[in-house]
């Protein structure tokens, strides 16, 4: 449940889209400062509820909370003024521009001048070590540079909140290590709350101190890594869906081949 303190949360959040229930009375937050981990099958309900985090998807019923204030109907931009940044499964850089350009743009969609966002922008390169990369146009970049460059426009001007929609996806065990790096030390570093969504069940087991596990647009389960790991209703709900590539390789490592 959110308490009010230095929180991002969804409190008794449901969404329906044409009579099929995507989220119902769904309850998490993302503290201050942490990893926070959202799993669950494919067509659960997690891109949904990172919508309604982030002002993408309006709320059907129930609060969402920022520090203590509702935010219920702010719009997205509005929301990353506020501090609340997200990555999408896609890209979406502005393929033709540099990479520098996109960071700058979003400084300046943030209200610094463009000088500022340059600055910014080089130093949120530096930081994330791409600053190579600074000058290449977005729509050539290798797809695991694209993903480092999206997570650096997402934490242009620091935000309090960034939601991770998929960020490992299609990436090899060392790129997900680097990965793993970077998410740990802007919650570190940069005291950011962070919700990681990932379908790579080891590397949110490897990260999160708290993970919450939504099916057929449910919480069923939260704890810590070692409570996930053994919860029955949680590899019930991956043994439950069909089998592909994504979902059994997570049950196995849950301990379901084992
Ligand atoms: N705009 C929409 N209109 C109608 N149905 C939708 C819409 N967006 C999502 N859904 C449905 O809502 C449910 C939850 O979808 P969602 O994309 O949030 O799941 P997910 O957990 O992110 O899935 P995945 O892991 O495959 O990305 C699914 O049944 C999906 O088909």
């Amino acid at each position: 449940m959110t308490s009010g303190g230095l929180e991002l949360g969804a409190r008794d959040v449901s969404v329906q889209f044409e009579g099929l229930k995507a989220l119902s009375k769904v309850a998490l937050n993302v503290p201050r400062g942490r990893i926070t981990g959202l799993i669950g099958p494919n067509g659960a309900g997690k891109t949904t509820l990172i919508n309604v985090l982030t002002g993408f998807q309006p709320v059907g019923t129930g609060t969402v909370d920022l520090d203590g204030e509702m935010l219920n109907g702010i719009p997205p931009h509005k929301l990353r003024r506020k501090g609340v940044a997200r990555t999408f499964q896609s890209g979406r850089l502005f393929r033709d521009l540099p990479v520098v350009d996109n960071l700058e743009v979003t400084g300046v969609g943030m209200g610094q001048t463009r000088r500022e966002a340059i600055a910014e922008a080089e130093r949120v390169m530096a930081w994330l070590g791409i600053s190579h990369l600074g000058s290449t146009i977005a729509g050539a970049l290798p797809y695991t540079d694209e993903r480092r460059v999206a997570i650096g426009r997402a934490i242009m001007c620091t935000p309090r909140y960034l939601l991770l929609d998929e960020p490992a996806a299609g990436m090899s065990e060392h790129e997900s290590h680097d990965l793993a790096v970077i998410i740990r030390r802007i919650a570190t570093e940069l005291g950011v709350g962070v919700l990681l969504i990932e379908h790579n069940i080891g590397l949110v087991l490897e990260l999160c101190e708290r993970i919450f596990v939504l099916d057929s647009g449910e919480i069923i389960e939260v704890g810590a890594p070692a409570q996930i790991r053994n919860s029955d209703a949680v590899r019930h709900a991956y043994m439950g869906t069909q089998r592909d590539e994504v979902i059994t390789a997570p049950a196995a490592e849950m301990g379901a081949a084992s």
